[in-house]
């Protein structure tokens, strides 16, 4: 029997059938993915073998126990790093890394020590030194997902479930995150992995079990995982394997680009930017994290001020107007959709339907403020089917919705708005294949009827046949920038790095480690 076995698990949340009989088996010395669309049981998958939701029924060994608790887990050698990025923001980031743990090591580890392990690992994972002082609410994104990280890698796990965790980490921390996975499954470990990152899971893992509506519906062993395959078993709907590549967008010369940045400069950036997209353009952004690019967004959404230079838009009442803050994106229809969906995104306490009603209510209203409920609810039916929304009741809290379908109610708010320009920063971060296919069709349509949409992504895939031209962050400035035809992965990742030519990578480091 395997080390790991899970057999026909159902477990429903009120009427949602969340798994109907799904099993998994898997054993140490090896990296396992759990694969399937947005809402088909992942999560809640990996929760159970976490000991933080019991199942209605089913079978369960794992190393010999059946957790009831996360304690239980956590004693039988279970760490879970979750989608949702769990830190605690007034604490340091050394208390982060022990915390929950601290009964392991509290009779070992004096706080000295603590803190010098904590700045060790960061320094391997993060590649940065940091105070382990330091609060954690005053760090970005992708060093917060380290910390969650480093604790789960520090407790020696024995089963080590990463749900979507590596979504914040762009491609040179991912590589990093594989070696560190590597190293595990040498160790014995055996590694859970939960990713929407297909490319990436073909390459590290040793067998996966694919999963569709609550149910198992494929093993694949390590030849046979192949992102036809996982991509055939996933959906019943074949439409997805059909992307046909986009028509290049011809800008006429005289046209006014529906947004520029002039002489753009970032805090501690380096050159001023200047940048122009016109209506009917995608505009891919990349970089390394850290590169500028999202800092750059955030200043085109007039979220941020920048320190030097103008945003400014073209419209043919008022001719230029600029972009200094969130009102004057919003009056000249300009949207963004963050990826750090926890932090700038959905209001936890709210519906489903209020999370994305909330900035159309004003529009919606008539006389004596009263909202126009009707049309709200016709609006998100219509969002709800193009973007396939899995949801149970519209007046359910927002978190009860798996992470992808959160993301994409997300999305639907952003283009009920009715935007002509629309600024995603990472939109699809743990959004499944297809959803992602269907938004890119969206956006497509969105662009082929004059809107304008600046994508930045940390997949650099994501750009291949969709974007009219990818512009690539380096230092705090724009480094490259490439038409269709040029937008390669060697391209993209010798800019990424600074360099003007491919560099020749190691392989194995591209491949996601020593195989
Ligand atoms: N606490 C909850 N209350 C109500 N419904 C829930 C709850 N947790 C999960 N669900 C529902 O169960 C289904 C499966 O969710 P789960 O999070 O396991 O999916 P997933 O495959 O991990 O999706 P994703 O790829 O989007 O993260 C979804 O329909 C979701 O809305």
């Amino acid at each position: 029997m395997s080390a790991i076995s899970l057999s026909d698990i159902h477990m429903s949340f009120g009427e949602t059938r969340a798994l109907e009989g799904a099993s998994l088996q898997a054993d140490l010395g090896e990296i396992h993915a759990i694969v399937g669309e947005n809402g088909s049981g992942k999560s809640t998958l990996a929760k159970i073998m976490s000991g933080v939701i019991l199942p209605d029924s089913g079978e369960i060994d794992i190393l010999g126990v059946r957790p009831t608790r996360p304690s239980d887990a956590i004693a039988a050698g279970i760490s879970t790093i979750y989608q949702e990025i769990f830190v605690a923001e007034d604490l340091s980031i050394w208390e982060n890394i022990f915390a929950g743990v601290d009964g392991l090591w509290r009779k070992r580890c004096r706080t000295s020590e603590k803190k010098a392990l904590a700045r060790d690992v960061l320094k391997r994972l993060a590649e940065v030194d940091i105070d382990p002082d330091t609060p954690v609410s005053d760090l970005p994104l992708n060093l917060k997902q380290w910390i969650v990280i480093a604790r789960a890698i520090l407790q020696k796990p024995r089963v080590l479930i990463f749900d979507e965790s590596s979504a914040a980490l762009d491609l040179d921390a991912t590589n990093r995150l594989h070696l560190e996975m590597l190293a595990l499954r040498e160790a014995g470990s055996c590694i859970i992995l939960v990713t929407h990152r297909i490319a990436e899971l073909v390459k590290i893992t040793d067998r996966a079990t694919v999963l569709r509506d609550g149910k198992t519906v494929g093993r694949l062993e390590k030849g046979e995982v192949t992102e036809d395959r996982l991509l055939q078993l996933m959906s019943a709907d074949t439409r997805h394997n059909a992307l046909g590549s986009r028509a290049r967008t011809v800008v006429p010369a005289a046209q006014k680009p529906a947004l520029e940045a002039r002489r753009m400069r970032l805090p501690g950036g380096g050159a001023p930017i200047d940048f122009k997209i016109h209506p009917g353009e995608i505009v891919g952004l990349s970089g390394l994290d850290g590169a500028g690019q999202s800092e750059f967004l955030r200043r085109l959404a007039g979220i941020d001020p920048a320190p030097s230079g103008t945003v400014r838009v073209w419209d043919k009442s008022t001719e230029w107007r600029s972009i200094t803050c969130l009102a004057e994106a919003e009056a000249a229809a300009i949207t963004y959709v963050s990826g750090d969906r926890k932090k700038e995104g959905i209001f936890p306490n709210l519906s489903i339907f209020e999370n994305f009603a909330m900035p159309l209510y004003g529009r919606h209203s008539g006389r004596g403020g009263m909202i126009d409920t009707e049309t709200l609810h016709a609006c998100f039916a219509q969002e709800e089917a193009r973007l396939s929304i899995k949801h149970g009741a519209r007046q359910d809290r927002i978190t009860t919705l798996s992470g992808g379908n959160q993301q994409k109610v997300l999305i639907a708010r952003a283009f009920a708005q009715n935007p002509r320009v629309i600024l995603l920063n990472d939109p699809a971060r743990g959004v499944d294949i297809g959803t992602k296919q269907d938004l890119y069709t969206h956006l497509r349509a969105f662009a082929s009827e004059g809107g304008a949409v600046v994508y930045l992504s940390t997949e650099i895939e994501e750009f291949f046949d969709f974007a009219d031209r990818a512009d690539v962050f380096f230092e705090g400035s724009l480094f490259a920038s490439f038409e269709q035809g040029g937008i390669t992965q060697d391209n993209i990742l010798a800019a990424m790095f600074g360099k003007s030519h491919p560099i020749e990578f190691d392989e194995t480091v591209r491949a996601g480690g020593r195989m």
